[in-house]
């Protein structure tokens, strides 16, 4: 929790090379509509921190700030370490080989089959693979990982909600990333397809000890996943803590996130 809170013990401040992001006083507004208004956040090596908010709260635009896809209004946006704004398109390209995205509804192409869905953004960031010239090791792990090998020369149409997902995550992982952004990696899930997304993750997180900000609505998934969570309410930082501390809470506008 934030400092208001002094039930919450204080932790250390992480050291730079401990830290995945770092986003600094970062303000959005479209027109009168003051989204973003002083948003900070820190991930660290390793971490899984879930950020809440409700619908419309801004979450989507401090992602696409982070990615460098939209332009914060100002703000400090550090992601491994570089400045994202003092990056040029290939600098950005190359610091995007490095996140993995998981995005709502899974955003396969659909005229591609799943190994060519895979094999889809080691193309687009061809230097990180040079000299790889057989991409079928690489996809058939990364389907291994998410229990789905056999379906790599399927089509999306023939795959359930549940498997288009674990193929996504596949994707994610193929470009063996620091650091995955999932966006409401549960959403249009039943309860136990969700589990089995929220287990995958932790595997991954296990495998290969990658950082990941998970934005999501689901509690349950937040209780699973999260090391730590902040709570994103009026354009900041509302409050941070554990899932625990946070659920303990007696701050109504905290309160809200988890009634169910
Ligand atoms: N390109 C844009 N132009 C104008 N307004 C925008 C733009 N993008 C986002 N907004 C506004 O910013 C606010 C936050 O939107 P955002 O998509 O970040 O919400 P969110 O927290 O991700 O919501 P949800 O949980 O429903 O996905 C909304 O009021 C939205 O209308």
């Amino acid at each position: 929790m934030k400092i208001e809170d002094k039930t919450v013990p204080i932790r250390e401040a992480p050291t730079s090379e401990e830290i995945v992001i770092k986003i600094k006083d970062l303000r959005k507004c479209f027109g009168d509509n003051e989204v973003l208004k002083g948003f900070n956040m820190v991930l660290r090596k390793g971490e899984n921190l879930v950020v809440m908010g409700k619908s419309g709260s801004g979450k989507s635009v401090m992602i696409k700030c982070l990615v460098g896809l939209m332009a914060p209004d100002s703000g400090i946006i550090e992601v491994l370490g570089k400045n994202i704004d003092q990056l040029d398109q290939m600098e950005l390209d190359e610091l995007r080989s490095d996140i993995g995205f998981l995005f709502q509804g899974s955003a396969l192409y659909d005229s591609m089959t799943v190994r060519e869905n895979l094999e889809f953004p080691m193309r687009r960031h061809r230097k990180k693979f040079e000299g790889i010239t057989d991409t079928l090791p690489l996809v058939k792990e990364a389907l291994e990982n998410v229990g789905l090998a056999h379906t790599m020369d399927l089509m999306p149409s023939e795959l359930s909600g549940g498997m288009k997902r674990r193929v996504a995550l596949a994707r994610a992982i193929i470009l063996k990333p620091k650091l995955i952004l999932y966006d409401e990696p549960t959403s249009g899930l039943d309860p136990i397809t969700s589990k089995e997304i929220i287990e995958l993750m932790r595997n991954i997180q296990h495998k290969y000890g990658t950082s990941a900000l998970i934005i999501t609505h689901d509690v349950d998934c937040a209780r699973v996943i999260s090391e730590r969570m902040i709570l994103l309410v009026d354009g900041i930082n509302y409050a941070e803590g554990t899932f625990t501390e946070l659920i303990g809470s007696q701050d109504p506008k905290v309160n809200a996130f988890f009634k169910k």
